[in-house]
C-alpha cells in the first residue's frame, strides 16, 4: 500500500478504520493522515495511533491520494468547501457518513470525482468490521479492487449498489448498539441468577459470537440454528416463546425502519 490515506474527522469510527487498518499490518502507520477539530481529539489519536494528526483540513486534504471524509453527515458541506479547490485531481473520495449520497460528492466536488460511500462500523477497531461499498462511475475496477482490499483489512468487505446504502446502517452501521443492548440484557439476566457481572458479560458475549459463526461458517438457516438448541420439553423453548410474546423481532423490524428513515434524512439537516 504506498497510498496516502488521509481522514478528515478522526472520531470514533475513524479511530477504528485506524486502529484496524494499523493491526492488520497491511497499512502503515506513516502513510495515515488525519485531521481534527479539537486538540483534544489530536492528543488521543496522537498518543493511540502514532499518526500524524493535525487541525489543517486543507493541508490533509492536499496531500491525500485516499480521501475518507469521516465527519457528521451535517459538516460534510462545509469541509468539503474547504478543501475542494485543494484535493489531488485523482484522488479517491471516500464518505462514511449515512445519507451522504455520491451525487452530493459529485456536486460538492466537480462531476467526475471518484467518489465511493463505505458504511463500516466499529467492530472494525478489532477487525471484524463490516463495510458495504458503492463507488460512482469514474471509479475504475482497479482502484474499486483497492478500496475493497482497504477495508478487508478491518473486516468484510461487500460492494452493493448506491440504491441499497441507505439501509445499510440498520443492518450493519448501526447494529452493533443494538447487539451491545442485548448482550447487557443477557449480563444483567445472569446477575440477576447470581453469576457475577464480569462473567456475565465474557458468557453473554462469548454466546453472541459464536452464534454469529455459526450463521456464518455452517451456512445453515438461523431458524434451523436456533431448533438445535431448544432441546423438545426443555428450557430454551421457554425462553423463545417469551421472547416472541414479548415482540423481539418485531422491535428490531422497528427500530430498523426507524433508522433508516433517519440516516435517509440526516444529510437534510
Ligand atoms: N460511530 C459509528 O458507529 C459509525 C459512524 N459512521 C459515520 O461516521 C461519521 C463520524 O461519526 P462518529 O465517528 O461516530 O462521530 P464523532 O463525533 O465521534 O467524530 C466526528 C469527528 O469529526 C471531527 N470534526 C468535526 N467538525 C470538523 C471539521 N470542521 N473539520 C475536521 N474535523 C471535524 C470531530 O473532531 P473533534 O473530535 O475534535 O470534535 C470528530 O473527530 C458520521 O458521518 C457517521 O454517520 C458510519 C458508520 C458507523
Ligand atoms: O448513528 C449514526 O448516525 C451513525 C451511522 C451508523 C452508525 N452510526
Amino acid at each position: 500500500m504506498n497510498k496516502t490515506l488521509a481522514f478528515i474527522g478522526c472520531g470514533k469510527m475513524a479511530q477504528a478504520i485506524i486502529g484496524g487498518m494499523i493491526q492488520s499490518g497491511i497499512v502503515d502507520r506513516k502513510r495515515i493522515i488525519a485531521s481534527a477539530r479539537t486538540e483534544e481529539t489530536r492528543q488521543l489519536v496522537k498518543k493511540t495511533f502514532n499518526i500524524k494528526i493535525e487541525g489543517d483540513n486543507k493541508q490533509v486534504a492536499k496531500n491525500a491520494d485516499i480521501l475518507f471524509l469521516a465527519v457528521k453527515p451535517d459538516v460534510h458541506k462545509e469541509v468539503i468547501d474547504e478543501i475542494k479547490d485543494y484535493v489531488k485531481k485523482d484522488v479517491i473520495v471516500i464518505t462514511i457518513a449515512a445519507g451522504i449520497t455520491l451525487s452530493y460528492l459529485e456536486s460538492g466536488f466537480h462531476n467526475e470525482v471518484r467518489a465511493i460511500r463505505v458504511m463500516p462500523n466499529t467492530p472494525s477497531l478489532v477487525r471484524e468490521g463490516m463495510s458495504v461499498i458503492a463507488p460512482n462511475r469514474y471509479v475504475t475496477t482497479d482502484e474499486l479492487d483497492l478500496v475493497v482490499k482497504l477495508c478487508e483489512t478491518f473486516g468484510q468487505a461487500e460492494v452493493m449498489n448506491e440504491g441499497l446504502m441507505d439501509a445499510i446502517p440498520a443492518i450493519s452501521g448501526s447494529s452493533p448498539a443494538y447487539v451491545y443492548m442485548f448482550i447487557e440484557a443477557l449480563a444483567d439476566g445472569a446477575v440477576k441468577q447470581g453469576i457475577p457481572r464480569d462473567q456475565a458479560y465474557k458468557l453473554g458475549a462469548q454466546a453472541v459470537l459464536g452464534a454469529a459463526k455459526m450463521v456464518l461458517e455452517t451456512g445453515k438457516h438461523p431458524g434451523e440454528l436456533k431448533d438445535q438448541v431448544c432441546t423438545p420439553g426443555g428450557a430454551t423453548i421457554e425462553a423463545v416463546l417469551t421472547l416472541e410474546k414479548e415482540g423481539l423481532r418485531s422491535a428490531v423490524l422497528s427500530a430498523m425502519d426507524v433508522c433508516t428513515e433517519k440516516a435517509k434524512a440526516l444529510a437534510n439537516n
